[in-house]
């Protein structure tokens, strides 16, 4: 796959995968035709790809799936994180094929199109997923010529000059516009979404590029919920009365982000007031009690990380999409680290002492994934009054 990089496309070859090093990983383009660039990272779910595609948090990123077959159950309007897909492309390692699957309403190829993402098949999926575990997560353009003619010149220069996710503030591109109320509970078949609670604590989500699936965990537990942008000040948040404040996943860099987030954030909690966060919002909550985060070699990103809850040595098995974290040895007075990861140790949850604020750095609303967290979310709406 990787020797000698010839430029020119191997016969039938209509996407390509090329790295900030110039190399060159060919496959067949599906979905979307022209090129994106992003980040290269791999998920390691087997089922979910169209929940993990619509992830805001994957905003600026190419997921390789190292599951082999994607595609399979196509796509349907409900088993969404977004209305639209925010990964820029995937790369995949079977052709994709007809859907069977009797929710299905639209090919996931097309629905790709449909929406301007490209995807890549045929390639060594092991391989690449081997080469970001070796060698860190690259920078890339992922690229679809249906006639087999790419400018490669152009498209190495792309992805050579591209900055990467450090220092990027990505929330500020998928967060919602305007602030409207949330009322969607979990789905079921044949009943599709539930509808969310008319009484119980109103908690306020600020929404860094926020799943929907997390919306519907906060209800499902019994809030009534609210979702503002995510810049919005801490006067406009206070004036909606909230019994706690919800920090929602996002991506890009969480330092970044901090230069908006981190004062509101320090505001809430200098108001006492209850906080959950998640993910990027964790992360947020960390930068806003004095740590710091670093961007990580690989990241994770899955469906079975086994995370260890350290109050009683509980594992979790949880679903996980970051690629920054919370550096556990800066964690400053006051700030307890309470779940950490069972595959390397990295920090994984932390608590403010004397504060009803805590923060998880995996996915508790799964989405795709396990439940084991679910009681995440009783635990904080559940002390809310
Ligand atoms: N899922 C998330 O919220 C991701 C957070 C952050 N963008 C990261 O990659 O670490």
């Amino acid at each position: 796959m990787t020797e000698a990089t010839p430029a020119r496309p191997p016969s039938g070859a209509t996407g390509a995968l090329i790295l900030a090093s110039g190399e060159i990983i060919w496959g067949r383009g599906f979905g979307a035709a022209g090129h994106a660039v992003g980040e290269v990272c791999f998920n390691t779910a087997m089922t979910g790809y169209q929940e993990i595609m619509t992830d805001p948090s994957y905003a600026r990123q190419i997921v390789t799936f190292t599951f082999p077959h994607i595609g399979n159950v196509g796509v349907n309007d409900e088993d969404t994180e977004a209305d639209t897909p925010h990964a820029v492309g995937c790369i995949v390692r079977e052709t994709v094929t007809e859907p069977s699957n009797f929710r299905s309403a639209e090919r996931f190829d097309e629905w790709l199109a449909r929406h301007g993402r490209i995807g890549i098949s045929g390639v060594d999926t092991r391989a690449l997923t081997r080469k970001v575990r070796l060698e860190g997560a690259p920078n890339a353009v992922i690229a679809h010529a249906p006639d087999g003619k790419f400018d490669m010149d152009t498209l190495r220069a792309a992805a050579r000059e591209w900055s990467g996710l450090e220092g990027l503030d990505l929330a500020r591109d998928v967060t919602r516009e305007d602030t409207g109320g949330w009322n969607d509970g979990p789905w079921q078949l044949g009943q599709g979404f539930a509808a969310g609670p008319q009484h119980g604590p109103h908690v306020v989500a600020i929404d860094y590029g926020a799943k929907k699936n997390i919306l519907r965990r906060l209800t499902n537990a019994g809030a009534r919920v609210t979702v503002v942008p995510a810049e919005t000040s801490f006067d406009e948040i206070m004036a909606l009365k909230p019994a706690g404040v919800f920090l929602s996943n996002g991506p890009g860099d969480p330092a970044a982000t901090a230069a908006y987030a981190v004062p509101v954030i320090q505001q809430l909690l200098a108001a006492d007031m209850p906080i959950f966060g998640i993910c990027l919002g964790h992360q947020l909550l960390g930068l806003a009690a004095g740590a710091k985060t670093a961007k990580m070699f690989q990241g994770h990103r899955g469906a079975n990380h086994p995370v260890q809850r350290l109050s009683d040595g509980r594992v979790e098995i949880t679903s996980m999409n970051h690629g920054f974290a919370v550096d556990a040895d800066t964690l400053p007075d006051g700030v307890e680290a309470t779940h950490t990861s069972l595959f390397d140790g990295t920090l994984c949850g932390i608590e403010l002492t004397g504060k009803r604020a805590f923060g998880v750095q995996y996915h508790p609303e799964a989405s795709p994934g396990p439940m084991d967290s679910d009681y995440l979310f009783q635990k904080f709406v559940g002390a809310l009054s």
